[in-house]
């Protein structure tokens, strides 16, 4: 036992721990995802394969061999998905991009959503943030406009031929509308939601993407990021959040301090 300990070199164990790191990654990205049904459907005909051959059933053999035998095939087709994300994952750049957004920005936004809601128009709006999202900028419309509640609320009116699909807003600016988003598969996704919804979570799960999203039907407005979906009840929850995930920390300590100095 010692002996086996002594032959280990540090390169065995740095193998060990980079293996660990990527099964368990591959594990958060296929967690809560079709994908788990499909890895338990290989490992019963893998497992299926191996009675085959340990009670020489040589037709049924034959026949699973042939199935295996296209495995690396049958994987990259049946997880396109888990593996676009994946490597979307592995080539974010480790230089950390600007992300931050302005205050105005986000007040902006957050009162179009609200004017919407209370109205019970629907209505989508992605922030991008690292991971480019020029493929559904390209489904859209191109605008490259200031962004601004009145433009939202403009994009998001019934009657606007712009007010089907979603609305990518980038530094900014309001780069497109009327984008079409991947629906996500996720069979865990409550039944009351319906594409709308489905389109901000498939969006989030392939992207860093922040997405908030106006019901027409619960008025509810939620955001969404990394694949959870949550309810923002009322204006200020929204503006906590946003302002959490966008501004730069320095602000927010400063607004903490001038607030504690009025008070
Ligand atoms: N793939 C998609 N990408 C972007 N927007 C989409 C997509 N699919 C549907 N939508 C938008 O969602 C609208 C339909 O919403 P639907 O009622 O099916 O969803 P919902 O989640 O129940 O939303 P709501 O609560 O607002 O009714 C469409 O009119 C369109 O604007």
């Amino acid at each position: 036992m010692l002996a086996s300990f002594n032959i280990l070199r540090w390169q065995d164990v740095l193998d060990i721990l980079v293996v660990a790191f990527i099964i368990y990654q591959l594990i958060a990205i296929i967690r809560g995802t079709r994908s788990v049904q499909m890895v338990l459907g290989l490992i019963v005909v893998g497992m299926v394969y191996f009675m085959a051959s340990i009670l020489d059933l040589v037709t049924l053999q034959w026949l699973l061999k042939t199935f295996l035998g296209s495995l690396l095939l049958i994987i990259v087709i049946v997880f396109q998905q888990d593996i676009r994300r994946a490597l979307t994952q592995v080539g974010k750049s480790p230089f950390q991009k600007n992300l931050d957004m302005a205050e105005k920005d986000l007040d902006e936004i957050i009162r179009a959503c609200y004017y919407l809601s209370k109205r019970r128009i629907g209505a989508l709006i992605v922030i991008e943030r690292e991971t480019g999202l020029r493929e559904f900028v390209d489904s859209g419309f191109k605008l490259n406009a200031v962004l601004s509640k009145e433009l939202l609320i403009s994009i998001f009116m019934p009657v606007s031929p712009l007010h089907d699909g979603g609305v990518i807003i980038y530094k900014g600016r309001v780069q497109t509308a009327g984008c079409i988003m991947p629906l996500s598969q996720n069979p865990y996704i409550s039944k009351r939601f319906g594409t709308r919804h489905r389109a901000a979570i498939g969006l989030s799960e392939e992207t860093d993407a922040v997405i908030i999203v106006v019901s027409e039907e619960t008025q509810e407005v939620s955001l969404v990021q990394h694949g959870a979906l949550t309810a923002m009840h009322d204006e200020m929850t929204l503006t906590n959040t946003l302002r959490n995930i966008f501004l730069p920390k320095e602000t927010l300590t400063n607004g903490w301090k001038q607030w504690v100095g009025r008070t």
